[in-house]
């Protein structure tokens, strides 16, 4: 079965400045939609808004066609990696796969450099170590649908390839929405993109849509 994440009509202002004007989203289970836009455009505070911690002027959030206002207290519907650690430090390894009820075991085989790592905590790790963790965890959390956002930053190129290897894998039975500025990666995943302009969402096609928006500079030939 499809599952629908739909996101429209959404407004948001700090104070008189206006980010967001009149944004349209469409997720789906078994897509990967990729969010582009420069700095500042807005697109964490959209993705706060769909899980709902963030209060939009104006908003409606969906999941297949139901209004979900707090989808935080739904891990089952939506989970999202923020840009910032979400894991305490405290915890061990062992602890937080627990709680994910995911199998330690399978992180291991996929990032052997974590072997035998079950019981260190999670402030042990380095930096790049910790996110990768967190966006693993993610990606591979028991929800319908997940938000990612900058999932590859402080990421080695290596590791890159292997949660795009592991997003690919997961989507037959969940829908992602990503945003990143390593934009080709966002391309290549991508089977629907948004480019969030202006306060606005535009759907794009290829690279020459980028192009025209200013987001990417014009391939000199
Ligand atoms: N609490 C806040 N109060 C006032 N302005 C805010 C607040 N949070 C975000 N903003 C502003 O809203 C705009 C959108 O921020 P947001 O973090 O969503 O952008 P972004 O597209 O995710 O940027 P980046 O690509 O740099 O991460 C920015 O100009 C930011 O300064």
């Amino acid at each position: 079965m499809t599952h629908k994440l739909e996101a429209d009509g959404i407004e948001l202002s700090f104070g008189t400045r206006k980010i967001l004007k009149s944004v349209y989203l469409n997720c789906e289970t078994n897509v990967v939609t990729g969010l582009l836009g420069r700095n500042g455009e807005g697109k964490s505070c959209l993705m706060n808004i769909i899980y709902g911690s963030l209060k939009a002027d104006i908003r409606s959030v969906r999941f297949n066609g139901t209004s979900v206002l707090q989808a935080f207290k739904r891990p089952d519907l939506l989970t999202y990696l923020p840009q910032f650690n979400f894991v305490p430090a405290i915890l061990t390894l062992k602890r937080v796969f627990n709680d994910f009820e995911l199998a330690f075991a399978d992180f291991e085989a996929a990032f052997p450099e974590f072997a035998g790592r079950e019981r260190a905590k999670v402030g042990q790790l380095s930096g790049g170590q910790r996110r990768l963790l967190e966006v693993y965890l993610i990606i591979q959390s028991k929800s319908q649908f997940s938000m990612l956002d900058e999932p590859f930053s402080n990421i080695m190129p290596l590791h890159i390839e292997k949660i795009k290897e592991l997003i690919q894998a997961t989507k037959p039975r969940k829908g992602f929405l990503i945003t990143d500025h390593y934009y080709q990666h966002i391309m290549e995943l991508g089977d629907r993109l948004y480019l969030l302009r202006e306060g606005q969402t535009h759907l794009c096609q290829s690279r020459a849509d980028l192009e025209w928006f200013g987001y990417v500079s014009q391939l000199v030939q």
